[in-house]
């Protein structure tokens, strides 16, 4: 053998090993990475065993203290909410049918002795004695809410009435989460309170806007005819943490999107506008809310206006890597412009929202960089995702 053949035999030995101890090495991290999980998932699961330990909650004597109620509250806004009345004092009684929430949004308060948590599906009456009632059941991305339309004007018209119909017999104060949609593809803008809307009655969307405008007119029907204490927010597109990854409202989806290195999917030309509001400036709001006097419609939200195809942009940079943005099909009666004129809140709450966009984001992405670290262990873990 000459001594050119003989390095050249050397050479691929060479890299054949190194190739070899490199898939090695990463089967060996692989192994780990499923060894840690389970490990994690172990010790949860002895730590369930130990008793508890929850936030700090302040005591309310028994004048103070209200008995709660939040049907949806194990979702993405009721969650949040749930978490400020219990640090409040309060007891809190969460129902919920988890069609889009998890008992995982609430399992920091599960055994608490404050708090309950009950599956139930507000279609049907619900008989439990309460003081305030924040109404928040319903799925609210588009997405979700067209899935099954007759659902979700069911559970915003039967729903409604049987919440209403609770806190009549029981005598409380009813909160319901309205929406920005009640006024479609507003021809006003800003839009304030008192503009009626411009709502498609048999598009896609109409089983939300006009499910809310019914519940809306029937919570105004129950107050006149029964004298109730009612509140109705309309709530602008919010976001931050516990969103779904699967929830396909703009900011989940840009913010995996650009984690994941994929295109950033603009729907249309991009030049709709939204204003975002951070979940906690929400939760004040709804809070503030309640505890007015007030019992007209108030909008909740924030009024700073992006284009959707600056959104994303703004998207891109706080997460940075290689996506691109694409521009897809347009979605049908997407309304074109939204900004809350938010002087209803101002003037009667007192309130109005403090958390700047880049902050709200920067924590949403926070979230969704360890949810998808969480996703990628359990499927690499179980990829047929059997438990
Ligand atoms: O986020 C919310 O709180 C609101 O979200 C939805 O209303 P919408 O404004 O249509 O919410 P998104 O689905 O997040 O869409 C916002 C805009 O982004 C666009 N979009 C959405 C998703 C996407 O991947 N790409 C994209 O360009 C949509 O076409 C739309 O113009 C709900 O219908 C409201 O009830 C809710 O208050």
């Amino acid at each position: 053998m000459t001594l050119t053949s003989q390095t050249s035999v050397e050479n691929r030995k060479f890299y054949k090993n190194s190739y070899e101890n490199t898939q090695l090495l990463k089967k060996e991290l692989d192994d780990a990475s499923v060894r840690v999980f389970e490990l994690e998932r172990k010790i949860r699961m002895l730590e369930s065993r130990v008793p508890k330990k929850y936030a700090e909650v302040t005591f309310l004597n028994y004048l103070k203290k209200k008995r709660i109620l939040i049907t949806g509250g194990a979702g993405f806004v009721g969650s949040h909410l749930v978490d400020t009345l219990m640090l409040q004092g309060h007891d809190v009684i969460v129902v919920d049918n988890f069609f889009t929430g998890r008992k995982r949004n609430v399992e920091q308060w599960i055994g608490h002795e404050n708090f309950e948590l009950i599956h139930h599906d507000i279609v049907n009456p619900l008989f439990i004695e309460v003081d305030q009632i924040y109404h928040l059941a319903s799925p609210a991305s588009p997405p979700h809410y067209m899935q099954n339309p007759v659902k979700t004007i069911k559970t915003n018209t039967l729903g409604t009435i049987n919440m209403l119909g609770l806190a009549r017999r029981v005598n409380a104060t009813i909160l319901i989460a309205s929406t920005s949609e009640v006024y479609g593809n507003p021809d006003k803008h800003p839009q304030s309170e008192s503009y009626w809307g411009h709502v498609n009655p048999i598009g896609p969307r109409a089983c939300y806007d006009e499910g809310k405008r019914v519940a809306e007119t029937l919570t105004y029907a129950y107050a006149k005819q029964e004298h109730m204490q009612v509140r109705v927010a309309r709530i602008f597109n919010t976001y931050g943490p516990r969103m779904h990854m699967n929830d396909g409202r703009v900011v989940s989806n840009f913010i995996l999107q650009a984690l994941q290195g994929h295109g950033i999917t603009v729907y249309g030309a991009g030049n709709q506008t939204r204003s975002f509001q951070y979940v906690s400036d929400l939760v004040d709001g709804l809070i503030s809310l309640m505890e007015s006097n007030y019992t007209l419609p108030v909008n909740i939200g924030n009024p700073v206006e992006h284009t959707i195809n600056e959104f994303a942009t703004i998207i891109k940079d706080i997460v940075g890597g290689n996506s691109e943005i694409k521009h897809v099909a347009e979605v049908e009666d997407d309304p074109q412009r939204r900004k809350p004129d938010i002087t209803r809140a101002k003037l009667y709450l007192k309130w109005e929202p403090k958390i700047p966009l880049d902050i709200g984001l920067q924590k949403t992405v926070d979230y969704f960089t360890k949810e998808l670290k969480l996703f990628k262990l359990v499927y690499s873990s179980n990829p047929l995702g059997n438990s």
